[in-house]
C-alpha cells in the first residue's frame, strides 16, 4: 500500500480563546459543472480533519480507480457518492455531509451543476443559512451561475462566498480574480444578498482553505474556513422579529396535560406572554415552556419547545401561534413566486395542493403574471411553466393561511405544490411582493399576428385586386379572420400563387387556435 499523506491539521488561530459552542451552519456549494464543487467540499472534510483512516485508504484506493489526478488524492470521489455519477463523473443528487472544526459545526449540501438538476439545487438551497458560489477561474461567469445566484437569492439566503477556484490555473492571478470579482457583484446587483466576500482559492492544492497560500499573498482577506467558523449568518435577525410559532404537534400525554409542539420560527416568548392562534383568531397567555430537560424561562427562534396555555382554546396542527400586537396576514390568495420542479408542464386552472408548514389545501394557480428569464432577471411574458422555469404567479387557496413573506420568515412564506395524482412535488414556492405584470404583446393572438396581417392586406394584396375599398369596408362589418375569407375569395386566379404561399402561414396559425370554418383543411378553397 502506497503511504497516505499526511493529514494538514487544522488548528485554530493561536490567539483564539476556547470559543463558546456556536450555532449549527448550514451552507450550500453550487456553481456549473466541474467548477470543483465535490472537490472543495472533499477538501474541508479532509482539512478539518473529519476523514477516518479507513475513509482515507478508500479514498487512496479509489483515487487510483477513479480519480483525475494521475493516482493523488480525488477529494471529489469521497463526496460523489454514487456509482453512477462516479462513471459519469457528475453529482445527480444532493449529498449532505457534517462536518465540524474546533469552533463550529457544519452541514453541507453539494448539489449538481448540470441544469436540469436546477431543483436539487434549490432543494439544498431551501434549508442553507450561506451558499457557496463556485466559479473556475479559467471560465468566469457561467450561465449556471447566474441561474443559482438567482435561485439563492429567491431561496432567502443573503451571504454569498464567492470561491474563485482553480486559481492554480490561472498562476494565481490577481488581475484575473479581479475581473471575475467586478463581473460578479455587477451581476449580483438586485439579487439583494446582504454580503458577497471573494476569495482566490485552488480546492485541489488547498489554497485559502484552511491558512492564507503564500501563493496569493495579494489576498487580503480570511481563508475560507476560518470565515465560515466566525460568520454570522441567517437566523440573526430572526430572533428580533415578532413572535411565530407553527404547531407541528398536539401533545396530550394524559388528561392533565395538553402542550403545542413545534419550533420557534422567529421571535422570542415567555410565560405569561399573549399570544393569538391563527388562523381561528382566538387569544391566550402562555403558561409553560416545557421542555425535556426542565421548563424555559424564555425561548427563542430556532429552539423546539412545547407551550401550555392558560386557556383551552382549539389549537390543531398547522395553525401559527404568534404575537398578539404584531400578527401575519391571514390570506386565501398569494402573490409568490415559483420554481417549476416537475417534468409535466403546469395545467392552468388544475388543482394541486399546497403544503404550507404543517398545513395542506387545495391550492389553483389563478395567474402566471411574469415569466424571469435566468439570463437578464427580466420578467418576460407569463405562461404555464416547465421544468427549471421561475414566474411571478398569483395562486388561490381553498382556505385562508398564516402567511407571511418568504424573505422574512421562510417557515410562514415557503411552500409546495404537489400534483394530487402521482404525489409528485411540482414547484417550489415563496410568498414574494409580486414586482411585475407582463402581458403578451397583444396584437400576436392565438398565433397570428392580426396587425402584420392587416399591413400586409393593404400594402401588397389589396393594391394588387383593385378591390382595397370593399375589403377594408369587409375588415370593418366582420373582423380580420372573415375579412381576410372574403379577401382570398375574391383573389383572381392570376394572384393564387402569391396567396398560396402567404395564405399557408396563415392556414397554420388558424389550425393552431383550434381551426376556421371559413377555410378548408387543405387550403383547396382558394
Ligand atoms: N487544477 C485544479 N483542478 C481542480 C480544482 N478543483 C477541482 N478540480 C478538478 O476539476 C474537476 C471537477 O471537479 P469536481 O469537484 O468533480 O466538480 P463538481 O463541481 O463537483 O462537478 P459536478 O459534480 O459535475 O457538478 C476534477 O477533475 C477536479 O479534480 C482546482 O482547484 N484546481
Amino acid at each position: 500500500m502506497t503511504a497516505l499523506p499526511d493529514q494538514k491539521a487544522w488548528v485554530a488561530p493561536e490567539a483564539a480563546p476556547a470559543a463558546p459552542e456556536k450555532a449549527l451552519l448550514r451552507f450550500i456549494t453550487c456553481g456549473s459543472v466541474d467548477d470543483g464543487k465535490s472537490t472543495l467540499i472533499g477538501r474541508m472534510l479532509y482539512d478539518s480533519q473529519m476523514i477516518a483512516e479507513d475513509q482515507l485508504e478508500a479514498l487512496d484506493r479509489d483515487s487510483k480507480k477513479f480519480g483525475t489526478q494521475g493516482g493523488a488524492l480525488d477529494f471529489a470521489l469521497l463526496v460523489d457518492g454514487l456509482a453512477a455519477e462516479r462513471e459519469q463523473g457528475i453529482t445527480i443528487d444532493v449529498a449532505y455531509r457534517y462536518f465540524k472544526t474546533d469552533r463550529r459545526a457544519f452541514i453541507v449540501a453539494d448539489t449538481p451543476g448540470h441544469e436540469q438538476y436546477t431543483r436539487n439545487m434549490a432543494t439544498g438551497a431551501s434549508t442553507a443559512d450561506l451558499a457557496i458560489i463556485l466559479i473556475d477561474a479559467r471560465k468566469g461567469i457561467l450561465p449556471q451561475t447566474r441561474r443559482h445566484s438567482f435561485i439563492v437569492s429567491m431561496i432567502g439566503v443573503r451571504d454569498v462566498a464567492l470561491a474563485i477556484n482553480k486559481m492554480d490555473l490561472v498562476d494565481y492571478s490577481e488581475a484575473r480574480f479581479n475581473e471575475i470579482v467586478a463581473a460578479y457583484s455587477e451581476m449580483a446587483k438586485g439579487l439583494g444578498f446582504r454580503s458577497i466576500t471573494a476569495l482566490p482559492i485552488s480546492a485541489l492544492n488547498g489554497d485559502n482553505i484552511a491558512t492564507l497560500s503564500e501563493r496569493t499573498p495579494w489576498f487580503q482577506g480570511e481563508p475560507l474556513l476560518p470565515w465560515l467558523e466566525t460568520i454570522d449568518a441567517g437566523s440573526g435577525e430572526l430572533s428580533e422579529a415578532p413572535f411565530r410559532f407553527p404547531v407541528q404537534w398536539v401533545n396530550r400525554p394524559n388528561l392533565d396535560f395538553r402542550g403545542f409542539s413545534g419550533w420557534v420560527a422567529s421571535g422570542s416568548i415567555k410565560p405569561g406572554d399573549a399570544i393569538v392562534a391563527l388562523p381561528s383568531g382566538r387569544t391566550s397567555k402562555v403558561a409553560r415552556i416545557v421542555t425535556q430537560d426542565g421548563d424555559l424561562p424564555v425561548a427563542v427562534a430556532g429552539q423546539s419547545v412545547t407551550l401550555t396555555l392558560a386557556d383551552e382554546i382549539d389549537v390543531s396542527r398547522g395553525d401559527i401561534l404568534s404575537s398578539v400586537e404584531r400578527q401575519p396576514q391571514v390570506a386565501s390568495s398569494v402573490e409568490a413566486r415559483l420554481l417549476w420542479t416537475a417534468e409535466t408542464n403546469m395545467h392552468p386552472g388544475a388543482s394541486y395542493i399546497v403544503k404550507l408548514g404543517a398545513r395542506t389545501a387545495n391550492a389553483t394557480v389563478s395567474k402566471v403574471r411574469a415569466l424571469i428569464d435566468i439570463h437578464t432577471f427580466e420578467p418576460a411574458p407569463g405562461k404555464p411553466l416547465a421544468l427549471n422555469e421561475i414566474a411571478e404567479a398569483q395562486l388561490r387557496f381553498d382556505r385562508p393561511f398564516p402567511i407571511g413573506l418568504y424573505r422574512d420568515n421562510r417557515d410562514l412564506g415557503g411552500f409546495i405544490l404537489i400534483d394530487r395524482i402521482t404525489n409528485e412535488t411540482v414547484a417550489f414556492g415563496m410568498v414574494a411582493p409580486n414586482r411585475v405584470e407582463v402581458e403578451p404583446p397583444a396584437p400576436e393572438e392565438n398565433g397570428v399576428d392580426w396587425a402584420r396581417l392587416g399591413k400586409d392586406l393593404g400594402e401588397k394584396l389589396l393594391p394588387a385586386l383593385g378591390g382595397g375599398v370593399l375589403i377594408g369596408l369587409g375588415a370593418k362589418l366582420f373582423g380580420a379572420p372573415t375579412a381576410t375569407a372574403v379577401t382570398l375569395g375574391l383573389a383572381d386566379a392570376a394572384f393564387r400563387p402569391l396567396v398560396r404561399g402567404w395564405y399557408g402561414d396563415f392556414r397554420a396559425a388558424l389550425a393552431k387556435r383550434g381551426g376556421d370554418d371559413e377555410v378548408t383543411p387543405d387550403g383547396a378553397g382558394i
